[in-house]
């Protein structure tokens, strides 16, 4: 049994504009897959979709069902809201390309990292505090010094890894980690896929990473699934798609990482 079984997901606005059309993958307990596309091609829509979080007005129809260990099989497309808040954070989580936008500027980032272990393991007091010094020190060599601060006092990469320790801190069954590490320059985006990759495969976790780069998908997942204007164009393993695309805008997409890989060492030997 998968543990997401996504079926003709289709996603559409109020206006009846179809920006996801007849989607199917499904996603077994601990594999890894990528989702690659050029910019606007759904990737964005279909994880908020996973989650429940389409933006108002958007509606989608077909199947998401999510069947984590422990908890209630559930198809997403049709669940209510409040049947959704128990499985966010537990059954899947997200982590977004911006840390700042899952983290509240005017909170200590202890406090944030805090609060989905209070709502969804019930702790509190000291249990809370060492529950909350465990989970960044599984991303960071100072917890101490990072739960004081606010998200303006880290940098951008340290803020990135405080999102992850809250993605994580409820041992979800999947992450969905939606172009992590776009935001960050090169370096630190090395660390940030190190430590994601660590992390899933110690956690046993499965995963969704969204990209529109085939080399960073191709570092972390085993599978990539590629789409295009709200279609899966093509699905393979990570050698099939990078060695033998079949689809033409697949092997555009892999040219254009060939290309770019190839003047970046032109100019490194520069
Ligand atoms: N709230 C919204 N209202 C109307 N259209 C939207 C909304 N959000 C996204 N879209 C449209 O849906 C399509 C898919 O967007 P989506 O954000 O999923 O793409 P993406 O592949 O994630 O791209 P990017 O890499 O730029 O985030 C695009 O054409 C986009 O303009």
């Amino acid at each position: 049994m998968s543990l997401l079984d996504v079926q003709g997901l289709t996603i559409r606005t109020e206006d009846g504009r179809e920006l996801v059309s007849d989607l199917s993958f499904s996603l077994d307990a601990g594999e890894r897959i990528g989702l690659i596309g050029e910019s606007g091609s759904g990737k964005s829509l279909t994880t908020l979709a996973v989650m429940g979080l389409l933006p108002p007005g958007m509606t989608a129809s077909g199947s998401i069902v999510l069947d984590a260990p422990g908890l209630p099989r559930t198809d997403v497309v049709a669940a209510g809201e409040r049947r959704l808040l128990g499985l966010r954070g537990r059954a899947a989580t997200v982590v977004f390309q911006e840390p700042l936008t899952a983290l509240d500027p005017l909170m200590r980032v202890g406090q944030q990292v805090a609060e989905p272990l209070r709502r969804l393991k019930g702790l509190r007091g000291a249990a809370l505090r060492q529950a909350v010094r465990d989970a960044l020190a599984q991303v960071l060599p100072d917890p101490d010094r990072i739960a004081r601060a606010f998200p303006h006092e880290i940098s951008g990469g340290q803020r990135q890894r405080v999102a992850i320790a809250m993605a994580l801190a409820c041992d979800p069954a999947l992450l969905i980690a939606d172009e992590p590490t776009t935001a960050l320059d090169v370096t630190v985006q090395e660390e940030i896929l190190e430590l994601l990759g660590a992390q899933v495969a110690e956690r046993g976790m499965a995963l969704l990473f969204v990209s529109h780069d085939l080399a960073v998908v191709s570092a972390v997942t085993e599978r990539v699934l590629v789409l295009r204007n709200g279609q899966l164009v093509e699905q393979g393993s990570v050698e099939q798609i990078v060695h033998s695309p079949t689809h033409a805008y697949t092997r555009e997409l892999v040219g254009s990482a060939r290309r770019l890989e190839s003047a970046l060492e032109r100019t490194a030997k520069r």
